[in-house]
């Protein structure tokens, strides 16, 4: 079974607010991308990997990400769109020809403290239904507001916030797009287009760490577990 990987890493950034991508931001020393890219060239169930980039910086990130880090892995660097679900569309475009039946990883660019684990967990779950998503389950109560005003609080035992990885197949992924592209719905990540087709997407128990930087506390963060795994080894 291919298993194949897209990492969309050509947002702007702008909640970051810093002078360039996030993405390219130096995390110990290097891009957090190319920390998130290398996760993925780590494992063995990985066969490909595509990168999204803008399309101004996809010579930046093949020189100082791909091959100043000698990924052998990544396949392409695909342009990127004006939102993440267009940049994701590209990349599936990208691999038009892959068999139906391959496993896709979708995982954001910025999200670096994906654990191994939680990838294989994914990958075994997709392989085996409509969609796997990884996620960890609110530690908060959450509240739906209008104007101002609560309207709901939903039970917090049925609330999961939504991570990175999120696998299907490609047949699956590719006509969720599709689909949703067509009919100009937008969603703010992958599973959502695959949940309004009444498809069945498995949770996967993801990791608190496993942190999408957006803003800067989410740095300092960031340093601290790269400052712990260092303890660790
Ligand atoms: N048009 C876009 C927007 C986002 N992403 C990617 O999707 C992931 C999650 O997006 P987010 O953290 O929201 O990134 P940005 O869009 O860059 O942030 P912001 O909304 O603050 O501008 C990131 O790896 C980002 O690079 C993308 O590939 N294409
Ligand atoms: C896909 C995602 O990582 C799930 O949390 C997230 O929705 C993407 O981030 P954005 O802020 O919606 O671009």
């Amino acid at each position: 079974m291919k298993v194949i990987a897209l990492i969309p890493a050509a947002g702007m950034g702008k909640r970051m607010g810093a002078a360039i991508n996030k993405q390219y931001l130096l995390l110990n020393e290097k891009p957090i991308v190319a920390h998130t890219i290398g996760v993925f060239e780590s494992l063995p169930e990985v066969d490909d990997i595509y990168v999204i980039s803008p399309e101004a910086e996809i010579p930046y990130c093949r020189e100082q990400v791909v091959e100043r880090c000698g990924f052998r892995k990544v396949r392409d660097i695909v342009a990127g769109g004006a939102e993440r679900q267009y940049s994701v569309l590209n990349g599936l475009r990208a691999i038009d020809g892959t068999p139906d039946d391959a496993v896709i990883l979708i995982h954001d660019g910025v999200r670096p403290f994906i654990p191994v684990a939680v990838l294989e967990k994914a990958i075994r779950v997709a392989a085996e239904h409509d969609g796997a998503l990884v996620a960890v389950p609110a530690k908060d109560t959450v509240k739906v507001a209008v104007d101002g005003i609560i309207r709901e609080t939903p039970p917090r035992e049925q609330l999961w916030l939504a991570q990175t990885p999120q696998a299907f197949r490609y047949g699956v992924i590719r006509a969720a797009h599709e689909i949703a592209a067509a009919e100009g719905y937008l969603g703010t990540d992958d599973a959502s287009l695959v949940e309004r087709l009444g498809k069945d997407v498995h949770v996967v128990m993801g990791d608190y760490r496993n942190i999408k930087i957006t803003t800067p506390e989410d740095l300092v963060l960031a340093e601290a577990f790269i400052k712990s795994v260092k303890r660790e080894e």
